[in-house]
């Protein structure tokens, strides 16, 4: 393979120098230029593997060259030069598609990280990301997940920060995954957190680490997940959980791109990158002053949202089947061959059902359906869906009021026909009704 190449812009001419030493020193050759149109020239002469570029040119901007080069070099990761604690230009270079950033001045162990990062990406065919995608396959044919399966593989070329939304069981953690898998950083570790699952008191010690003494119980030196994930991923899930003294922390370890574990002297350096999300609405969070404003701009670089099921029914029947020859060959021991299938009238069922839990809910009525049926056909019985929940979304100030609204609308106020319509009694209809503030 030949020498690696980068492309440099930068108009101060010492840091093209110092960049050009960096490089080289890491088997790097640079080609270098001081102004978009000295960029555009040195791209006709030459195929780098990447481009360090200043954000303030004499002649344009860095945003300016970083579109030029996605139109015109789409496979080229292009990373932002940018002044020291100017995150909001960062993260717009993010948002526009650079690679990654470095801040002036110029930390040689971070401009290393960045560089073998996206030196990772160099001649990596679709087929790669394929090969990613297969093992953990996110499945669903509706157009909503073909397009979140794209944007996984353009953010898998990124180290931008991504924020995964989406109810509780829509495939976050599985979304977050597959970027890891497909992006330069699969060798390394993919390290997921719950970070409601962190007593509050330790969630600094668990994220960042300690040292021997710092606090009572501190027996000795413990490495924190941002450590463990190193060269890796750190994939932060229910962000919103995290209290705000390690907010403050997350931020600066976002900024700085180091950790200071409790007790210690002096930050370091991290590789890490990371990808947070949450079920709970998390502008609402900063509204309520429970989650940092800055915290959260940093975070929600990209934002990607996992669909619902009940919001695209054409995937519950593909994915039901893929999780149960899975189920069959894991939890059952049975030939794929021998597994149990669906009746169309289970199925139909299944596709009705709302889903509160989606795919994991989907999961976990086919376990048991697979434990409980008999012969060779799951029927209807064999999924317990639950009746009442057939007309039920998981969040009743919104959409299940609406759908009981129109069901009672429809029964024009018979509320006989109506509960009947619901699968529900009368009585249970009248006290949901009164619950939920609707008029009877
Ligand atoms: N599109 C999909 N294709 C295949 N499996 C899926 C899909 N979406 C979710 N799953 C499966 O559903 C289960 C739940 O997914 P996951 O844990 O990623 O959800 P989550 O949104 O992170 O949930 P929570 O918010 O509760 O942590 C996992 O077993 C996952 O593999």
């Amino acid at each position: 393979m030949h020498k690696p190449l980068a492309l440099v812009v930068d108009d101060e001419a010492d840091i093209l120098d110092l960049i050009r030493i960096t490089l080289g020193r890491m088997g790097v050759a640079a080609v270098t230029a001081l102004t978009v149109a000295e960029a555009k020239r040195q791209l006709e002469r030459h195929r780098p593997d990447l481009c360090l570029t200043d954000l303030s040119l004499p002649d344009g901007s860095g945003l300016d060259l970083l579109h030029y080069l996605n139109a015109h070099y789409p496979e080229l990761p292009v990373a932002m030069i940018t002044a020291h604690g100017n995150m909001e230009s960062a993260v717009a270079a993010m948002k526009a598609g650079a690679f990654d950033f470095v801040a002036k001045p110029v930390d040689l162990a971070a401009l290393r990280n960045l560089v073998e990062s996206a030196l990772r990406l160099r001649g990596r065919t679709g087929a790669l990301d394929e090969q990613g995608a297969t093992d953990m396959p996110l499945l669903g044919d509706s157009t909503v997940m073909e397009q979140i399966r794209v944007l996984i593989a353009k953010l898998a070329r990124t180290q931008a920060p991504v924020f995964i939304t989406g109810e509780s069981g829509t495939g976050k953690e599985l979304a977050a995954r597959l970027i890891h898998a497909q992006g330069p950083r699969r060798d390394g570790p993919f390290v997921p957190v719950n970070c409601g699952a962190i007593p509050h008191d330790l969630v600094e010690s668990e994220l960042f680490g300690h040292k021997k003494g710092s606090f009572t119980g501190a027996l000795a030196d413990k490495e924190g997940l941002f450590q463990a994930a190193a060269g890796g991923t750190l994939f932060l899930d229910e962000l919103a959980d995290l209290p705000l003294p390690a907010q403050v922390k997350l931020l600066r370890a976002i900024q700085e791109k180091s950790v200071r574990p409790i007790g210690a002297a002096r930050e370091v350096p991290v590789d890490v990158r990371l990808i947070s999300a949450s079920h709970r609405d998390l502008s609402q969070e900063v509204e309520r002053g429970r989650f940092r404003r800055d915290l959260f701009y940093r975070i929600d670089v990209i934002e990607l949202r996992m669909p619902a099921l009940r919001e695209r029914p054409e995937d519950i029947q593909p994915l039901a089947v893929h999780i149960l020859q899975q189920l069959a060959q894991t939890a059952g021991g049975i030939d794929p061959a021998a597994c149990p299938t669906l009746s169309e009238a289970a199925i139909a069922a299944l596709v009705r059902y709302p889903f509160p839990g989606n795919v994991r809910e989907l999961e976990n009525i086919l376990e048991r359906a697979l434990a409980l049926c008999e012969g060779a056909c799951i029927e209807v019985a064999d999924l317990y869906l639950p009746a009442v929940e057939r007309a039920r979304t998981p969040d009743p100030g919104t959409a299940s009021t609406e759908r009981r609204e129109t069901t009672v609308d429809r029964a024009r106020w018979n509320q006989t026909v109506a509960a009947r319509a619901l699968g529900m009694t009368p009585l249970a209809l009248r006290q949901r009704l009164a619950r939920l503030g609707i008029e009877q």
